[in-house]
């Protein structure tokens, strides 16, 4: 199996599946731990059938977060509410491709605000649909489960998905990031990344676990195992 991007993928916690009583808590516990990003969920009961948090929480968890943000935006016309995520902390900024009429100025404004910007594949959604944009992105926010809810099995086309779109971005000359979202464990973990996948996202695998921290360093050392065999393949 070749890896195509033999360096190690990132791990961002998402928080949906954090302990909300305990924000400050659940965000300080990984001050130290593998996570490279921790992706925030926010849904507005439009765009998904479920409401989490928004830009208040946002911004008392980047009070006492040490990573970078990556934020998920399941919200209709997200345009009015880009400059807002920022200003509360924002690092990334992914957008759903099929909440954006004009894509493209929308990723244009999140690039203008400093953010990089990132857009999000419902599972019935072509990776085809990114080849106008592809080269503008940060990130493809490829989503494993359908957008909610946290605790969802994983959607085995997401493996085949993955390859597509590793295919799209190199010919598009496109330095995007691959995220996967949703359902993400260690049985899945080490075949996205050989797959391709850059940015593995995991909630309830990670906050059900007895201790998340641990859970992510495990993580981190399979997924090191899984980098560096694929290496000696190639040697
Ligand atoms: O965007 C999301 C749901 O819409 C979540 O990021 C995702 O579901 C992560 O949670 P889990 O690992 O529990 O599936
Ligand atoms: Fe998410």
């Amino acid at each position: 199996m070749t890896l195509n991007r033999r360096r190690m993928p990132l791990l961002a916690p998402s928080l949906l599946a954090a302990d909300f009583g305990n924000l400050q808590a659940e965000t300080e516990r990984l001050a130290g731990s593998a996570a490279d990003w921790l992706h925030c969920d926010v849904m507005d009961g439009r765009f998904v059938p479920n409401i989490s948090f928004g830009i208040p929480v946002l911004q008392a968890i980047h009070r006492h977060a040490k990573q970078p943000l990556d934020v998920h935006l399941m919200i209709e016309e997200p345009q009015h509410y880009l400059s807002a995520f920022r200003d509360a902390g924002a690092h990334n900024i992914t957008v759903h491709y099929e909440a954006c009429t004009h894509l493209h100025r929308v990723i244009q404004q999140i690039k203008a605000l400093g953010c990089r910007a990132g857009v999000a594949l419902n599972p019935h959604t072509p990776v085809g649909v990114l080849e106008d944009v592809a080269a503008d992105l940060d990130l493809v926010c490829v989503m494993s489960v359908n957008p909610g809810f946290g605790g969802q099995a994983f959607i085995p086309n997401t493996m085949r998905k993955v390859a597509a779109l590793k295919e799209l971005l190199v010919d598009s000359g496109s330095d995007a990031l691959i995220e996967i979202d949703g359902g993400v464990t260690r049985d899945n973990a080490s075949a996205l990344v050989e797959a391709g996948a850059d940015v593995l996202v995991a909630g309830s695998f990670v906050f059900n676990s007895p201790d998340p921290v641990a859970t992510l360093a495990e993580l981190w050392a399979q997924l090191a195992a899984t980098v560096g065999a694929a290496e000696q393949e190639e040697r």
